[in-house]
């Protein structure tokens, strides 16, 4: 449901009760815990020479320690190999670890206190690994252009939902004690010439959307960002003093480090003197050359970095090793430990509450102890060359958990749709027709008969060192893969009861599966990881009721997104705020499912809608606090709503909260997502949203 309210101010704050406090809460603590933190890594860098400051901010080389970026360690001060290993869902290239949900499932939840927890584990596995410093987890790309490639590894277009998922994640891994890494930073919207391309974009739409989430994550005093590979406004990202000095460091107040992401750095000098503080891997990774170690000594002496800047690298990374009590019991670099613990409950909730019930006519879920299932399509089961067959996830064979690329982690074990309905379908006495291919021949045989028919397409995305079918990272189109059209239409021809599951990186058009009156249902299953099957079932058989809202507009058409893959050396940004559904409200265009929307087994009403000022009346202060000028974060107004399930089973509901700002001005927005919570009611029970435990 989307509660519509006009702002009485134009600030990035207006809110749900609970944001407010929590973003207060956290900023007080935070200036303090830094500035202990600095105080100690002033005293350390009075014992180092200039070559250990310089080791300290570059990497030792690809391949050449135990993780994908390392620096020396610096015996007199007990500074530690640091080590730097992606990624967002999970260790990458480890041996036992868990393999959580991509953080567009995360979103689909609404749900921060799942999101806060699959931060903290995620921190607890990367602590037990010794990993110091987790490449995670993703802002940039934000996702304007829906067919780009690591959309998935990030939260969604939305600056809002990203924000507040961005901080939940930062503050639940470093409640572990390890540091994690904001990345990318910024405008790196597509993985199609991302070293080469130039983003241009003017300054509202920066910090409208852009920089909005990154606001957040310095606000959760994010201990690391990550810069692009991308130019912004024509000049490397990493080596922008606008955005690294101007934007990050002053503007919002950030007082960790900036690491370039793998060889993204192009200057000695340059990158030094704009405001980045550690370069990645530092070796000749690409073919690349070796631009900081010798040649910043050098630059150094002949006094074209300055030895205060050198310093102010040094103290920012050792600075935020402190504010992270890294220098105190932390466990040795051992990739091979095996850290799961329970932590795949996390996985299979995220998985399951990130499920989206696009369409349900006729109730056909959830499924009633049917006696004969007909389950269609190569990705219902696992690849059959084994689950972690591709390297960083590089096929889009059998079952689909992931995107691919560097934010991958390798699968303990995996539970493909097939596996899980199996289980359920014998303790029920059903009987399954499989057919694990997308040939359309044999399906009449396999589909006609069943109660019902479940067919499975997918449509994958990556990082663009890796090609996937002839997919170089973003998506060509927006269609399924491996004629996922034409499947569903053979099996809804031949069963009346058919259910699509899809599982995607991100949009796809489905108009064409919508059009087959045979289709009762879609569920969009997103990107649930290891915990595909388990978490399917769960659904299907109404374990629970789906939850999840989509963190993103799905089109009736690819071009009513109004973005596109940039096929040239500079992508405009033309579109400025007006991405996803700030495009559609703006233009009038019907999206087919819009952001926000999930069906539920369960109904929902609302009522007594309430709206009180809150705003201070004292003059506003502009003090910089992490994540910026302390005024943004004040809570302006207090909305409260009275929701009640009215149906007859368990299930949870997410009000949003939009507003629209007093100026018509074609310049606005419509409408802006400012708040969100997920209330989990019984039959009959009614919640109050925006007071409760929070007001
Ligand atoms: O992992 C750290 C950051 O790395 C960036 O991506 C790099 C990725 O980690 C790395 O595996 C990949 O290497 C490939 C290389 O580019 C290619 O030439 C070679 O043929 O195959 C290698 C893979 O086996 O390079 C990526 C950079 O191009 C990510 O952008 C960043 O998010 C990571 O945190």
């Amino acid at each position: 449901m989307h509660l519509l309210i006009f702002a009485v101010l134009a600030t990035s704050s207006l809110a749900w009760a609970e944001t407010g406090e929590k973003q207060a809460r956290q900023a007080g603590s935070g200036s303090a815990a830094w500035d202990a933190a600095y105080s100690q890594a002033s005293t350390a860098l009075s014992k180092l020479s200039q070559q250990d400051k310089v080791n300290i901010v570059t990497g030792v080389g690809w391949n050449k320690g135990p993780c994908v970026g390392n620096t020396p360690a610096i015996g007199s001060i007990g500074y530690p190999q640091l080590c730097l290993q992606d990624g967002p869902l999970g260790i990458r290239l480890a041996g036992s670890v868990t393999a959580f949900t991509p953080g567009i499932q995360a979103a689909s939840t609404w749900d921060v206190e799942l999101i806060r927890q699959r931060g903290i584990y995620l921190g607890a596995e990367a602590k037990g690994v010794g990993v110091h410093v987790l490449l995670g987890p993703v802002a940039g790309p934000l996702g304007k252009i829906p067919n780009g490639g690591r959309n998935w590894e990030g939260f969604g277009p939305d600056p809002y939902l990203t924000g507040i998922a961005m901080s939940e994640t930062i503050e639940g891994i470093q409640s572990n004690g390890v540091q994690a890494c904001a990345k990318h930073f910024i405008l790196n919207e597509q993985e199609t010439n991302r070293e080469t391309i130039s983003s241009v974009v003017d300054d509202r739409t920066m910090h409208e959307l852009y920089l909005f989430p990154f606001a957040d994550a310095v606000h959760s005093n994010v201990a690391s960002v990550m810069c692009s590979y991308n130019k912004v406004n024509g000049t490397w990202a990493c080596e922008t003093d606008k955005i690294l000095n101007g934007l990050l460091k002053k503007e919002l107040g950030f007082k960790g480090y900036v690491m370039s992401d793998w060889n993204a750095q192009h200057t000695t000098n340059g990158a030094a003197n704009s405001g980045m503080d550690m370069t990645m891997p530092g070796s000749d990774f690409n073919g690349k050359t070796i631009l900081w170690g010798p040649q910043l000594n050098t630059a150094v002496n002949n006094g074209q970095v300055s030895k205060a800047r050198l310093d102010d690298m040094a103290k920012r990374i050792l600075a935020s090793w402190y504010l992270l009590k890294q220098n105190s019991g932390y466990p040795a670099t051992n990739l091979k430990a095996n850290v799961q613990g329970n932590h795949k409950e996390n996985v299979r909730a995220v998985a399951r509450d990130g499920i989206v019930l696009l369409k349900n006519d006729d109730n056909i879920l959830p499924l009633k102890k049917p006696s004969k299932l007909a389950v269609i399509g190569s990705s219902s089961v696992v690849n059959p060359a084994g689950i972690n067959a591709c390297a960083d996830r590089g096929c889009n064979t059998g079952a689909l958990g992931m995107g691919w690329g560097s934010g991958t982690a390798e699968y303990p074990y995996f539970v493909a749709p097939y596996d899980a309905l199996k289980t359920r379908a014998q303790s029920d006495g059903t009987t399954i027709n499989l057919l694990s291919s997308d040939s359309t021949s044999g399906v009449a045989n396999a589909a006609s008969g069943a109660d019902a028919a479940l067919v499975f397409i997918t449509a994958d995305s990556g990082e663009g060192y890796t090609t996937v079918e002839g997919v170089t990272g973003d998506r060509p189109n927006l269609d399924p893969w491996h004629n996922g059209n034409q499947l569903v239409q053979a099996v809804a021809q031949a069963n009346k009861n058919t259910i699509v599951v899809v599982h995607s990186t991100g949009p796809i058009i489905l108009e064409t599966i919508l059009a087959q009156p045979g289709v009762k249902a879609v569920v969009w299953a997103g990107l649930p990881s290891q915990e595909n099957g388990n978490a399917l079932v769960d659904v299907l058989y109404g374990l629970v009721s789906p939850s999840g809202k989509l963190p993103y507009t799905i089109a009736r058409s690819e071009s009513d997104y109004g973005t596109a893959v940039q096929r040239g050396g500079t992508d405009q940004f033309a579109e400025g705020l007006f991405i996803d559904y700030r495009h559609f409200d703006k233009n009038g265009i019907a999206p087919r499912y819009e952001f926000g929307f999930g069906l539920s087994y369960t109904n929902f009403t609302y009522s007594s809608l309430s709206i009180t000022s809150t705003a201070s009346s004292g003059p506003a202060s502009g003090d910089t606090i992490p994540g910026g000028r302390s005024d943004l974060w004040e809570t302006v107004a207090t909305v409260t709503a009275v929701v009640k399930n009215t149906g007859g089973v368990q299930g949870a509901e997410v009000p949003q909260l939009y507003i629209t700002l007093p100026s018509s001005a074609p310049s606005n927005p419509p409408k802006q997502l400012r708040g969100f919570t997920k209330l989990k009611l019984a039959p009959g029970e009614t919640g109050v949203v925006g007071s409760q435990e929070w007001s």
